[in-house]
């Protein structure tokens, strides 16, 4: 039996057309902007007009009709009054402001609205409120200014209660409606969720609401959902005009199964066991799953898509329904199996791997879970590259190692030994890897055979037993790579020489900075417990290269923090470094044993004074001095030049810097043991050539350019001298002598003039040019050796005058503002002492350095090699060494043999017999034991 709703009459009403996309259907409430709405403050003034006493909560009633739209046909509900002007605007012209709406704008039905109020605060955002009562159809447009009016017909609202059909479609709308409010609910929680939220109160209400209806009341139903989903201006038209219920039902599903669809496709919807978030009330799991499921059949989704086990379509743990992305627990176990991890890595990970796929990915721990298992995934753990170690391996490295470096011979050798060792210790295991495997296959031969073949089989006397295959394992040799320390001034070169390394190995290379690292889990991690923690740079150094075998070169070691609040980062580095520790290094964030012996350390340092002694003790130690002016010259003729030339964009023809220039920008423009700032100063050359050459080719002017670099030019490009040469004096003065000095910034060496000056006075000793401690006392050294000792130099007429009585003297050494300091100019200011004494001058190309004890020893001094390669670039000819410096000498450039005389000393007088051999010569050291 049909149900019909009551017919009232048609009626005369105000009509407020509604600015498209609005619409309003009946049970719900809507705001009207009323900016510029000259029609609805006319309708307003109207009413009050007509009853001034209204009391302002009187109902004031009025029609909301929206406007028009091409896309609905005129059986949907066009306004009945058509006119000619009508067909002309219907592809485009629709009007969708309702200040310019014309009669032929007005929808067919409209909605019977109650005024509620007005809301907003300024002017400009003002709207009206309205509240829809009934669907009405307008007859009539009977007044356009200066507002619209309309003759309204209240519509037979037709619902067929006993049709089952009708019945099924509002069920299926009212689980529509449900499904959709536990999408959204379920939505908002999840990560990357919508921007719609729902509060649980007002879902809970909702849940009410959709559940309280019955059958009579479809069609309210419908018109509320049509309003509260986000449908179009052309669908909710639709709606209103849809007067038949069962129509308007069936509209409104068709909008809400493609509302499901969309946050479906936009979310990742997944349900846990553990905590399956349901909306309170009446959902369950089950009915979630079947809801879902349903969605998916709608979709076309077939259940082979769906992972097996899961009869409801839902795997307990991080299914995502709804895109074709595969499973993220899937994707990380896969991604572990393929790194292939350590038995032990492997049970942690099978763990939280386990603990991963019950957890829901909302909660915190679900994150903190996923990073730690793919840093697992991505700690190489068995995979290496293989070395390239066959026939020509050393050759070919000697090549790579020539290539990229002059000189540094002795590092280069002991790199090649290095590579030797690998190679046979590889060799030795591969013969050592056969023979195992051959026992092993005897003693159980019938396995992968098949009876013929086994017959053919020539069969094993006997079967090897387990010890003999613990000894043959016992032999294998032991890949423990040995921490090479490079040890030199900066840009001398120790960082490319590991990179060439790495290349020769055809091994991965990576470098750690450890400058600056003052925190001990910046090496080894921060524990899980922390917040956003880490692994520390050697596990990050492995994952980023990959392999287990890369070359790490450990940059400035010298400049790791020790024991601070923070913890110790060098002994951090203990573990790390120690070949017999090191194949368990545990990280605090992995927590499971790594094996790096097989990664090849190299570390660089500047100086040994600041690593402590534990951590020098566990590496060998390879010391690279400064190059020499010659070494430089070769080192950029060959490398640095070439590199520039092609690093500014030119041909190596372009550009010609011949050697004296070259010798200038060296001895001038820098002053450094490596080769760092001539690399800069070559390259700005090659910039202003670069420069000059492209002028050129634009103004047509080739044939002009010049590519060498002449000596005017560096004074343009480079700007003046930066360092003038200490030079050795023309001419020899008593009291000044010629001494070494070894800068401790940069590695140079150069002369240094002594000089002492005396006048009357009564023993007083000034000292001046900013000299240490260990300088002034030994002048004080030098000082006392020389009155002990005056009777005998011939400096005073008797044994027991003092000759610095009725004297003072005033000891400088040039330049004033360096500070200087070390005992190893004791040698010179004992021969500046006895020069100035006796009148006797020394000769200035005759430099000497040493330290001299208070019996006239002469003690050995570092830096040998800075200071002679100094000596012979200031024009030094003869050098006098301690006897125990021979050794230094022996390792010397063969142009600094070439061209200096060295002559060693062992003692005071050996070394006045040489300065003065016309008055020394011969004197023994057997002196000493006089004092
Ligand atoms: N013997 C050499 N032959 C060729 N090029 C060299 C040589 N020594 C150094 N170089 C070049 O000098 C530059 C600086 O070298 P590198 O960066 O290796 O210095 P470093 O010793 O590691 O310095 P630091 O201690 O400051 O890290 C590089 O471009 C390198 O190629």
């Amino acid at each position: 039996m049909g149900k019909r709703s009551s017919k009232p009459s048609a009626r005369v009403l105000p009509l407020i057309p509604l600015p498209v996309p609005l619409a309003i259907l009946p049970a719900t409430t809507i705001k009207i902007p009323i900016a510029n709405r000259s029609d609805i403050a006319a309708i307003l003034a109207k009413i009050y007009s007509i009853s001034p006493t209204a009391k302002p909560d009187a109902a004031i009633t009025i029609a909301c009709v929206p406007l028009n739209s091409p896309d609905v046909s005129p059986l949907d509900g066009k306004l009945l009054i058509e006119d000619g002007s009508n067909k002309g605007r219907r592809e485009n012209l629709y009007e969708t402001d309702p200040v310019n709406a014309t009669k032929k704008d007005i929808f067919g039905y409209a909605c019977v609205a109650k005024v509620s109020g007005v809301q907003g605060r300024r002017q400009g955002e003002l709207s009206l409120v309205v509240e829809g009562l009934e669907r009405v159809r307008v007859v009539d447009v009977v007044q356009d200014r200066p507002y619209f009016e309309g003759e309204l017909e209240a519509v037979d609202e037709f619902v067929d209660v006993d049709n089952p059909e009708f019945e099924s479609h509002f069920n299926l709308l009212k689980q529509l409606s449900r499904e959709l409010l536990a999408l959204v609910r379920l939505s908002s929680i999840l990560p990357r969720a919508p921007a719609v939220s729902l509060s649980p109160i007002v879902a809970r209400r909702l849940e009410l609401f959709i559940a309280r209806k019955d059958l009579t009341e479809a069609g309210s139903l419908a018109d509320f959902m049509a309003n509260v989903v986000d449908c179009t201006h052309e669908e909710k038209l639709r709606v209103l005009a849809a007067v038949d219920v069962k129509e308007r039902v069936d509209k409104v599903i068709e909008i809400l199964q493609r509302q499901i669809t969309n946050i479906q496709g936009s979310t990742r919807i997944t349900v846990t066991t553990s905590a399956l978030p349901v909306p309170t009330g009446s959902f369950d799991i089950d009915q979630l799953r079947r809801l879902q499921q349903e969605a998916l059949q709608r979709r076309g989704m077939r259940g082979s898509n769906m992972p097996a086990g899961f009869p409801g379509g839902l795997p307990a743990g991080g299914a995502n329904v709804g895109d074709d992305e595969p499973n993220e627990v899937d994707e990380l176990k896969k991604r572990l199996q393929d790194a292939q991890l350590s038995p032990e890595a492997d049970k942690v990970a099978q763990r939280e791997l386990q603990r991963l796929s019950k957890m829901n990915p909302a909660q915190a721990e679900y994150q903190v879970c996923r990073n730690y298992l793919e840093n697992l995934a991505e700690i190489p753990w068995t995979k290496t590259t293989a070395d390239q170690l066959d026939a020509k391996t050393l050759i070919k490295a000697k090549k790579q190692l020539d290539d990229d470096h002059y000189g540094l011979e002795k590092i280069k050798k002991r790199l090649l030994e290095y590579l030797a060792v690998l190679k046979l210790k590889e060799h030795a295991n591969k013969s050592l890897d056969e023979q195992i495997r051959t026992l092993a296959d005897a003693a159980h031969p019938q396995e992968e055979k098949d009876e013929k073949e086994q017959d053919i089989e020539e069969k094993p006397t006997r079967e090897p037993t387990e010890e003999e295959m613990r000894l043959m394992e016992k032999k294998r040799m032991v890949d423990k790579s040995p921490i090479l320390l490079l040890v030199g001034p900066p840009g001398t070169g120790k960082t490319s020489l590991a990179k060439s390394i790495a290349t020769a190995l055809g091994r991965k290379f990576h470098r750690i900075s450890l400058g600056g690292v003052r925190d001990e889990a910046e090496i080894r991690g921060h524990r899980r417990t922390y917040v956003a923690a880490m692994p520390g740079l050697v596990v990050n150094g492995l994952k980023k290269v990959a392999v287990s075998n890369p070359v790490f070169l450990l940059d400035e070691i010298d400049k790791l923090s020790t024991s601070n609040y923070n913890g110790d980062p060098s002994a951090a580095m203990l573990e790390v470094l120690d070949p017999e520790q090191n194949h368990t290094f545990t990280d605090h964030y992995v927590n499971i044993p790594i094996d790096l012996s097989k990664v090849l350390f190299i570390a660089t340092a500047n100086s040994l004074d600041t690593i402590p002694p534990p951590l020098l003790d566990r590496m060998e130690t390879i010391q690279l001095s400064g190059y020499t002016t010659l070494e430089k010259r070769n080192i950029a003729e060959r490398h640095l030049i070439p590199k520039q030339i092609t690093t500014n964009g030119l041909h190596s023809e372009e550009v010609l810097i011949p050697t004296d220039v070259l010798d200038k920008i060296i001895t001038a423009y820098t002053r450094e043991a490596g080769v760092r700032n001539l690399e800069r100063e070559v390259g700005s050359v090659c910039r202003s050539k670069a420069v000059e050459y492209a002028t050129a080719k634009d103004t047509d002017t080739l044939a002009a350019y010049n590519p060498a670099v002449t000596l005017s030019d560096l004074d343009a490009i480079l700007g003046i001298e930066r360092f003038a040469e200490e030079l050795t004096e023309q001419h020899a003065r008593p009291g000044v002598v010629t001494g070494l000095v070894a800068y401790s910034s940069g590695g140079q060496g150069s002369i240094l003039f002594i000089e002492i000056a005396d006048m009357p006075g009564s023993g007083r000793v000034q000292l001046t040019g900013k000299l240490g401690d260990v300088l002034k006392e030994s002048v004080e050294v030098a000082l006392s050796w020389v009155k002990s000792h005056a009777f005998e130099l011939g400096l005073a007429a008797s044994a027991d005058e003092d000759v610095m009585k009725s004297r003072a003297i005033h000891v400088h050494c040039p330049s004033g503002a360096i500070p200087k300091d070390g005992p190893s100019a004791g040698l010179a200011h004992t021969v500046a002492l006895i020069s100035l004494f006796s009148g006797k001058p020394v000769p200035p190309t005759l430099a000497m350095t040493g330290e001299v004890s208070l019996r006239g020893r002469v003690l050995p001094v570092g830096g040998i090699k800075e200071k002679l390669i100094g000596a012979l670039r200031a024009g030094v000819e003869r050098v006098l060494l301690p006897e125990a410096n021979r050794k230094d000498a022996r390792d010397l450039p063969a142009e600094v043999l070439d061209g200096l005389k060295i002559e060693f000393v062992g003692h005071i007088w050996e070394a006045l017999g040489l300065v003065w051999p016309e008055r020394w010569e011969g004197r023994e050291a057997g002196w000493e034991s006089r004092l």
